[in-house]
């Protein structure tokens, strides 16, 4: 038996980041950036108002000031009114305070003489003098021209691609976003929505596996069901995907129609028995493309925890992340609970409380308890030595949120 640590190392090692191509903005969200975005020009590129108000030179602008309105500057306007000794710019927020202009004093902070058609005042009088430098958002004060806005390894979110866009790029280069083909095997299974006779159940691994991915930022290629009897028809399958991997559920035990394992153990997918439970049986092999198969067991709860342990690790470090694992705690267990002999268990959870952890269903680690799945927020990791986890040891739980 392989320790389970030793299996996702393997297969870490296996998984290369896909190459880099440049994209638009528009559909590099959840991508790794490839390589660093220098911006093109300072953030924010010239000096300009935080506040709807009037630009003034300080020195003339104590408290009690009266200062004439000679000029208007919106946002977007290129003018650059000259400010003489007394004036002053009415000006918008965001727009360029005037070169001759130190200082801006909110609207709130005076008293304005009547308007004109455009509603500029004539004049205004300053009620409390602004500091040096008032509300003027500095040119290059976030960043300066050249510098670099985002690090290649950065996985471009929402606040990442804003700030590309502000350095002056409608494109990003990054890794491809690797695209995942699903294939479940079994004889037994039938449409969700069909009416099952006596030994068949309804698919629900590639469900599952279709919003993982998806959940995880990776894109499904392709989804497809093969009976028990259809191995060249799975090798055909496993051969022609269009895509970066391929997710197999389901024969991959030691039984008499064990599909995945007599189509892809003679093209060099290597079948082991992994020390974690649920999750034993794994197979693992790569296309002669590179693209890795990972060939997991059927049971639905397997499906879940692999895929959390073994695949989706991989599938990031393909898609180019450094750190391709979820978050994990301490907690303290709020419940006892029995463990696998010899495997280490992964144990969907509830978490207790700020700091408690408890199983999430009272079957424990059951590998078809599939319905209960639905209540778990986390997993739980419990060593192969551990026979027995009582109310109160600490516990190291996988977040999944
Ligand atoms: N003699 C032994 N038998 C088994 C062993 C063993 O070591 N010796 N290991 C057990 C363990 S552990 C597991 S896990 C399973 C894995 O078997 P397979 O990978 O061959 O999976 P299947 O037999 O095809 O399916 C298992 C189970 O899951 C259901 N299933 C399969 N696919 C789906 C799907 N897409 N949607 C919903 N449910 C699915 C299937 O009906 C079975 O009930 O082997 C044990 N046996
Ligand atoms: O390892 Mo199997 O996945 O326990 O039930």
């Amino acid at each position: 038996m392989i320790p389970w640590e030793e299996h996702r190392e393997r297969l870490l090692t296996a998984a290369r980041p896909l190459p880099a191509a440049t994209v638009p903005l528009s559909l590099a969200g959840g991508c790794v950036l490839a390589s660093d975005v220098v911006t093109r020009w300072p953030v924010p590129l010239f000096d300009n108002s935080a506040m709807d108000g009037y630009a003034v030179r300080r020195a003339e602008a104590p408290e009690g000031a009266r200062l004439a309105v000679v000029a208007d500057v919106a946002a977007g306007s290129a003018e650059d009114p000259e400010l003489g000794a007394g004036e002053a710019a009415r000006i918008m927020t965001g727009a360029p305070v005037p070169t001759a202009a130190d200082a801006v004093v909110p609207l709130e902070a005076t008293v304005a003489g009547p308007a004109d058609a455009r509603g500029v005042p004539g004049w205004i009088e300053v009620t409390a003098a602004p500091a040096p430098g008032a509300h003027v958002r500095r040119r290059g004060e976030d960043l300066a021209a050249g510098s670099v806005s985002l690090s290649a390894g950065v996985v471009l979110g929402p606040w990442q691609l804003a700030a590309a866009a502000a350095a002056g790029h409608a494109e990003v280069t990054v890794h491809r976003r690797p695209r995942v083909a699903v294939i479940s095997t079994g004889t037994e299974l039938i449409d969700p929505a069909g009416t099952p006779r006596r030994g068949q159940i309804p698919e629900s691994n590639s469900v599952l596996l279709a919003a993982a991915l998806r959940a995880s930022g990776l894109d499904l290629a392709s989804v497809d069901r093969v009976r028990d009897d259809e191995g060249e028809r799975l090798a055909r399958l496993v051969d022609a995907a269009e895509a970066d991997a391929v997710i197999l559920t389901g024969g991959a035990s030691v039984g008499a129609y064990d599909v995945v394992k007599e189509a892809l153990a003679p093209r060099g997918v290597a079948f082991d028995r992994i020390g974690i439970q649920p999750g034993k049986p794994q197979g693992f092999g790569t296309r002669a493309d590179g693209a890795p198969i990972f060939a997991l067991p059927g049971n639905p709860v397997a499906v879940a925890t692999s895929f959390e342990v073994f695949v989706r690790p991989a599938l990031l470090r393909l898609a180019g992340r450094a750190d391709p694992f979820r978050r994990e705690e301490l907690r303290r267990a709020t419940a006892p609970w029995r463990c696998p002999a010899g495997r280490a268990q992964v144990l969907p959870v509830v978490l207790d409380g700020p700091d408690g952890v408890a199983p999430a269903t009272a079957g424990g680690s059951g590998s078809h308890l599939v319905a209960s799945l639905a209540a778990a927020e986390a997993l739980a990791i419990v060593p192969a030595s551990v026979e027995r986890v009582m109310e109160g040891d600490e516990i190291l739980v996988m977040m999944l949120a």
